[in-house]
């Protein structure tokens, strides 16, 4: 990785923040892209904005840079042994494929064996997963996996509900669809009523 303080941009009128990204590197990218496209990257509407958009993508692929493990490192020991679930994490991400965001909702259901930890390293772990280049199959995979390698739950379900722009503003354009997916590990797996269970839970009337 680079450092940080020579990515600050020259255009870039507030503060540079530390960051791994080489944000001069997109700004040159964005610029071909305007070009590219038939702008006018000088005009005085577009002056700024590769320079805004070095940011933001610095901003929505931080969680390249980060472990989301270390937050549930900082588990607690606590006897409950029933259900957790921590539901409506709202999150956005962007898919890989075209580099749009999908925006929606996550919830994650565990089991403890011993170790708890605090509900917000739950909508932690969501954020920094959500924010790399992402398909929202493997999303919901790596944060079930997280729980299992961390906590050593007893079963985790990791249910995730998103609406993808690549989807409704391009190509097939279908505005109202969403796509569910879920990761179901451990007792969540093996017992058909702890299943049956957390999806009450999460979605109550609305099954
Ligand atoms: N499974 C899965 N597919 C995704 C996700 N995000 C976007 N996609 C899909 O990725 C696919 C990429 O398909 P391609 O045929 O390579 O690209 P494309 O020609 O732009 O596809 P269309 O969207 O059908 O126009 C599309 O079907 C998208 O809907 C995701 O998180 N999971
Ligand atoms: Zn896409």
């Amino acid at each position: 990785m680079s450092s940080s303080a020579s990515n600050c941009t020259s255009e870039d009128e507030k503060p540079c923040e530390a960051t791994p990204v080489d944000l001069p590197r997109i700004e040159r990218a964005v610029r071909e892209i305007l070009t590219a496209v038939g702008e006018d990257p000088d005009r005085e509407g577009l002056r700024e904005t590769p320079a805004r958009v070095a940011r933001m993508y610095a901003e929505l692929f931080s969680g390249l840079h980060t472990d989301p493990k270390i937050h549930l490192q900082k588990f607690f020991t606590e006897k409950y042994d029933e259900m957790v679930l921590v539901k409506d994490i709202a999150f956005n991400s962007m898919c890989e494929h075209h580099m749009l965001p999908f925006i929606g909702k996550a919830h994650i259901g565990y089991v403890p064996n011993g170790k708890v930890v605090g509900l917000s390293k739950l909508a932690r772990v969501v954020e920094e997963v959500s924010h790399r280049p992402q398909v929202q199959e493997r999303m919901t995979e790596q944060i079930a996996d997280l729980l299992i390698q961390e906590l050593e739950v007893k079963g985790v379900a990791v249910v995730i509900e998103a609406s993808h722009s690549c989807m409704s503003i391009r190509g097939i354009r279908k505005p109202e669809s969403m796509c569910v997916t879920s990761a179901m590990k451990g007792l969540f797996r093996t017992n058909l009523s702890s299943r049956s269970e957390v999806m009450t839970l999460i979605y109550g009337d609305r099954r």
